[in-house]
């Protein structure tokens, strides 16, 4: 071999070299957490992905968590992570939202979400859709609207369910959460359109973790065809209601209308991404839980018993049977709630909340470069053994006696501080009013399917199946 093609070879062994000591000791003005960036380019991106057949926490964070301790180091997907499972650290990262951290999506998340654009009015425009959420789906609309309608919505959700030899849990679910959801935002009614909107969000939801190979048959292809074709669904709707001399519907859509009159940011465009997105984030968490509470009460009768006898109660206590659910009693349903969080605390859909540090951050000694993601993961916090015991069994009873600084810390299904969920009251009316409906005038079975797989999303191997069938007939 010549000289020069041996000075080329150590050249690049040198490069290469040097770029692999860079990726495994990024820079950093101080010490970084303990752990491992794993192999360059894709990092520990494989590890995080192996499949685990358990509500525990993923193996690739347990692992980490009991080697290195509370926080870690990892890359993922070619970004530099920071994991953290301390819960003090957790909760003033949470309120540290616009000052020492921002959100982070995934990149293709951004990417469909339009959300890369860094755009200087973001702080405006969050607090915007913030507030309009909190308005259609906060406690005084569901105290004085929504309760009645989401009442009818289960009825008949139900009734159709129980007229069927079998159903999808996961699928019906959906098709109710989007059916709600998309009736507060735009007024939707099913039976007048002609596509089928609950299809085009589960082929969204699959596309977003999937490889990304933008050609026809890919996951990813779908998702992106069915995002533009609800959107155009969407679009349609908006000129339309748009061109009514006297729009009167009072729902999502009519205010964002109004507004659009003052705000320059609210474009066609941005409408109906927003529309989109804020129906994505009810549907796929509601169905999940949902799933998740009929598989635990199936595996644990004895809390089915409980919870048809806190309704039963409430039945009793009526002067009339059939008059619809009040809010004192949707207030007075202790047990249900109980129910609703532990499902939420053994069921979370992701291992944790996403940031990026906007600046460095000090934690435990270790410094957090900006630019880095910082994972909060409330999975491992709701599983831990010291604040709920035998963190693995459904045991409703045990809020009974959990302390609220224990709660506050320990357990963040809707995530906290200034980002945390606008839909959590709502999703709490939704899933009290459909166990009240369902243990007071329907009996059910399950039929096969609902065992989990986290990869490190909550999914499950097969769909849940059960057979309803009205109760006095
Ligand atoms: C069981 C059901 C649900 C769960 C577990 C859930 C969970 C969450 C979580 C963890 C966050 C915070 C994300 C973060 O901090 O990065 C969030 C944000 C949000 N959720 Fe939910 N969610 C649920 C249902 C809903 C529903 C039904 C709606 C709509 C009505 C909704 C609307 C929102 C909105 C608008 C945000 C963003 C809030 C903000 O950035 O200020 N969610 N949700």
């Amino acid at each position: 071999m010549s000289t020069a093609a041996l000075c080329v070879i150590a050249l690049l062994v040198i490069c290469i070299s040097s770029w692999i000591y860079k990726w495994r000791n990024p820079k950093c003005h101080g010490t970084l957490p303990p752990g491992s960036m794993g192999l360059p380019l894709i990092g520990e991106t494989l590890q995080l992905i192996i499949p685990s057949y358990s509500l525990d926490v993923s193996p690739f964070i347990k692992y980490r968590l009991q080697r290195y301790g509370q926080v870690f180091r990892t890359s993922v997907a070619g970004r530099p992570v920071v994991v953290s499972a301390d819960p003090e650290f957790n909760h003033f990262i949470l309120q540290q939202e616009g000052r020492l951290v921002e959100s982070w999506y995934l990149d293709l998340f951004a990417k469909v979400f339009k959300q890369g654009e860094n755009r200087p009015d973001g702080a405006y425009i969050h607090k915007y859709v913030r507030n309009l959420a909190l308005n259609h789906f906060g406690a005084e609309s569901l105290k004085t609207k929504l309760l009645s309608q989401l009442e009818e919505l289960v009825n008949t959700t139900l009734k159709t369910w129980s007229c069927q030899d079998s159903i999808e849990v996961k699928r019906t679910a959906a098709t109710m959460a989007i059916q709600s959801g998309a009736k507060q935002m735009f007024s939707y009614d099913p039976e007048k359109s002609s596509v089928d909107l609950t299809e085009k969000y589960i082929n969204f939801s699959k596309g977003l973790l999937a490889f990304p190979l933008n050609i026809p048959g890919t996951a990813y292809h779908r998702c992106l065809q069915d995002h533009k074709k609800a959107l155009d669904v969407m679009l349609e709707i908006l000129k339309e209601r748009r061109g009514l001399a006297d729009d009167d519907h009072g729902d999502v859509l009519h205010h964002i209308i109004q507004d659009m009159k003052t705000e320059n940011f609210l474009t066609d465009e941005f409408v109906v991404q927003l529309m989109f997105g804020l129906l994505y984030v009810s549907f796929d968490s509601l169905s999940t839980t949902l799933t998740m509470a009929f598989k635990l009460l199936a595996e644990n009768p004895f809390v089915f018993d409980e919870l048809t006898a806190e309704h039963e109660a409430i039945l009793k206590r009526r002067a009339n049977p059939d008059s619809p659910i009040t809010w004192e009693e949707y207030k007075s349903m202790t047990f249900t709630l109980y129910v609703i969080n532990e499902t939420l605390r053994l069921g979370s859909v992701a291992p944790g909340l996403l940031r990026r540090a906007k600046k460095d951050i000090q934690v435990n000694g270790y410094t957090i470069p900006a630019g880095w993601a910082v994972m909060v993961v409330s999975s491992a916090l709701q599983l831990n053994p010291n604040t709920f015991e035998n963190p693995l069994a459904f045991n409703p009873w045990r809020w009974k006696d959990l302390k609220v600084n224990d709660i506050s810390k320990h357990f963040m299904p809707f995530g906290g501080g200034m980002k945390q969920c606008a839909g959590a009251e709502y999703s709490r009316v939704l899933l009290s009013t459909f166990f009240h409906v369902l243990v007071t005038k329907y009996r059910w079975k399950k039929i096969d399917g609902g065992d989990v797989v986290r990869s490190p999303m909550l999914k499950f191997r097969k769909p849940l199946r059960i057979k309803i069938s009205e109760k006095h007939i």
